[in-house]
């Protein structure tokens, strides 16, 4: 079924006529410093904060001005298909809720009101594995709506696939894996507050939950939380996995793998060499690799070079329905959004993440429209003029 997502513009000005407003901005840039009076330092920068000077995040938004769109006329555009298959999962519109760890920092209701408002718009939701609930709980909140894992790799093998077997059994339908994320990067934002989610005993909801994890602890996570979160954190950060551990994922995941964090197009080809589904071409929002290209540039080369062999998704600076027409139209089959919708959860919760995705599906539909483009396969580079 397609919908007219652009409808959500005239809902807006209707309820304007009863002297009802939306939640929050509809204006991504608004919606952060509007988060930045309701969130404490920590909390606002551990969000808004990116690795190092900040130039790889600000990259990521310049990237998007250096391509334009060229308005067509008179091609029946006036009614609108965004509906895609993403890795199988169908969708109506490209667009999902990048895994973000740690919401219960921004907003008590956490990942269960994300997945909710992500479920009534009908887009998939990423859980991270740095929830601060558990998989079945997400899932359950979820309902009907589309569901994805992310994965932050274990190194302990039984670890890992319990989680997986979890994730799996509660409905999970595709992996997320998160390479680029191995350490955390040197974030300035955060150190100057001090402030690391996992130290403070947040974003444990995933293992905490676990079976096979806590039958490796001696005294259980309530007895000691200290020694259970040092363990956690030891066995997910500081060693970096290699390409020869892939077939592990394979052997316990039988859905589509989806690898995150890709920048290089050989890192592209060897992820279809490993079999993979799917890429995400992502400097992780600019938080890991100071200095890093732009993720809008690293794409075109990407396409070129596997296009056709695994569905490539982007993320990193997605704030517009333009933004999402022109990674579309550089070869793009999806998008994935992060920080709009989290400032949307720290203003209203459900209603304001609903809000947010409500308004990037709408700006995108307008101007798909009002720029001539009827379906997503009428989004090509021709679409685009470099500046
Ligand atoms: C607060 C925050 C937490 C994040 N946590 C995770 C995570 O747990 N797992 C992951 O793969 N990516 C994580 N990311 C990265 C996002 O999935 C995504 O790659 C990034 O936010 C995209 O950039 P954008 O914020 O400019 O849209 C996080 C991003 C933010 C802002
Ligand atoms: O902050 C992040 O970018 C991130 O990926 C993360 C990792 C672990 C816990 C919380 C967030």
């Amino acid at each position: 079924m397609t919908e007219w997502f652009g409808g959500y513009q005239n809902e807006i000005y209707l309820q304007g006529l009863g002297g009802t407003f939306p939640p929050c901005s509809t204006d991504a840039t608004k919606l952060e410093e509007s988060a930045r009076e309701i969130l404490g330092p920590g909390p606002f920068w551990y969000v808004a904060g990116s690795a190092g000077s900040g130039a790889t995040a600000r990259a990521n938004r310049e990237a998007f001005d250096r391509w334009r769109l060229v308005p067509r006329m008179l091609t029946g555009a006036t009614e609108r298909d965004l509906s895609a298959t993403v890795l199988g999962t169908p969708v109506p519109a490209p667009v999902l809720l990048a895994p973000v760890g740690v919401q219960s920092i921004v907003h008590e209701g956490a990942e269960p009101a994300a997945a909710r408002a992500a479920a009534s718009v009908g887009l998939p939701y990423v859980m991270s594995t740095a929830s601060s609930t558990s998989i079945e709980d997400v899932a359950e909140a979820s309902g009907e709506g589309p569901r994805w894992f992310q994965l932050y790799w274990p190194t302990d093998n039984d670890v890992c696939a319990s989680i997986l077997a979890r994730a799996k059994a509660a409905g999970f339908t595709t992996l997320v894996v998160t390479l680029d994320t191995w350490t955390l990067a040197w974030r300035p934002n955060d150190l100057d507050h001090a402030y690391l989610p996992f130290i403070k005993g947040e974003g444990l909801g995933v293992p905490l939950s676990d079976p096979v994890f806590r039958g490796l602890l001696e005294k259980t996570p309530e007895e000691d939380p200290p020694t259970a979160i040092l363990r956690w954190i030891s066995m997910i950060t500081g060693t970096d996995s290699t390409w020869d551990r892939l077939p592990f994922l394979r052997e316990h995941w039988d859905g589509p793998i989806v690898l995150k964090g890709i920048q290089h197009p050989d890192d592209a080809r060897r992820a279809v060499d490993a079999g993979m589904d799917g890429i995400v071409v992502s400097n992780h929002g600019g938080r890991q690799v100071d200095g890093a290209v732009a993720s809008l540039d690293a794409l075109p080369e990407i396409v070129a070079a596997v296009g056709d062999r695994l569905e490539i998704l982007f993320d990193s600076g997605i704030r517009t329905g333009a933004d999402i027409a022109k990674a579309l139209a550089l070869g793009a089959k999806a998008v994935l959004v992060g920080r709009p919708w989290v400032y949307g959860l720290a203003h209203a919760g459900e209603a304001g993440v609903r809000h947010v995705l409500r308004s990037l599906l709408a700006d995108l539909d307008l101007t798909m429209g009002l720029s001539g483009h009827r379906t997503l396969a009428d989004l090509t580079p021709a679409s685009l003029r470099h500046s």
